[in-house]
């Protein structure tokens, strides 16, 4: 289990998460959803253990995410951050590489790296652009071979801030896919979205923040209520279902 305990965290004098408890189970989707600015990434950060808490902790299978060695660490978190950008001069092939680094031990890459990357890049559908310049790839391109490069370290859990930011909805549906293969192969995912759709269709276990706080939290059947959501989000939402009762969720236009 990934477990937030009690967590609270300042930014530049300003307190962004009050006091978060929540349990995040192997094996299962589980998405934030919240309005801009409600402490989303900043939450995920908190449990990617890339920043650090100013009270309670992140445990990870017992032991606080804080004292773990950070190799080990990153072995066990892959985190896949909002900014898709990459500035440096790389081909894909040598980014998703480097998901492989927390195993590294000497020169150049082992058997099992190869496979991995190999993996990763074919679950990406992203071999082709193995030898293309990761700055010349367009921003959808270049989201799923950042995908690529956190499925190559194998990790038991995947945070994505915004996965499906710059994806046409065919990808965003392959990644959504590709995220959820990896539950049922028992890793556990914490993605951000925005769409509360999308989220609904995928989630086991939804929580929704806003001004730092869990205002909701359960299945998208207990949360994604009209009344839940226009006080989150200060919207008013239409609720319905399709054929297959997938709840189908937007904002009135
Ligand atoms: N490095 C920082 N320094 C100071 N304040 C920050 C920093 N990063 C975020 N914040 C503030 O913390 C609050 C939460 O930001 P955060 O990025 O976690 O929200 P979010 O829910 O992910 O938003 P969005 O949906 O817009 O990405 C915001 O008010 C933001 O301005």
């Amino acid at each position: 289990m990934l477990i937030a305990q009690n967590i609270s965290l300042t930014l530049l004098s300003r307190q962004v998460l009050h006091n978060i408890s929540a349990n995040f189970a192997p094996g299962k989707m589980s998405i934030i959803l919240g309005p801009n600015g409600a402490g989303k990434s900043s939450l995920l950060s908190c449990l990617a253990a890339l920043r650090r808490v100013d009270s309670g902790s992140v445990m990870l299978d017992d032991t606080p995410l804080a004292d773990m060695n950070a190799n080990i660490r990153a072995r066990k978190i892959g985190f896949l951050p909002q900014e898709g950008e990459v500035n440096w001069d790389i081909d894909a092939g040598a980014l998703v590489a480097l998901g492989r680094y927390p195993y590294q031990r000497g020169w150049g890459l082992s058997k099992d790296d190869e496979i991995a990357i190999n993996n990763a890049m074919a679950a990406t559908k992203t071999e082709i652009f193995m030898h293309r310049n990761v700055a010349r790839l367009s921003g959808g391109e270049r989201a799923r071979v950042l995908m690529a490069r956190i499925l190559a370290g194998t990790p038991d859990w995947i945070l994505a801030d915004e996965p499906l930011a710059n994806l046409d909805p065919h990808y965003q549906i392959e990644i959504l896919r590709q995220l959820k293969k990896q539950t049922l192969n028992g890793k556990g995912v914490v993605a951000i979205l925005h769409d509360l759709t999308a989220a609904a269709a995928i989630a086991d276990h939804i929580i929704l923040l806003k001004n730092g706080e869990i205002a909701a939290s359960g299945t998208a059947a207990q949360v994604m209520q009209a009344q839940i959501l226009e006080d989150i989000f200060e919207t008013k939402f239409d609720i319905g279902q399709n054929e297959n009762g997938k709840l189908l969720i937007s904002c009135q236009y």
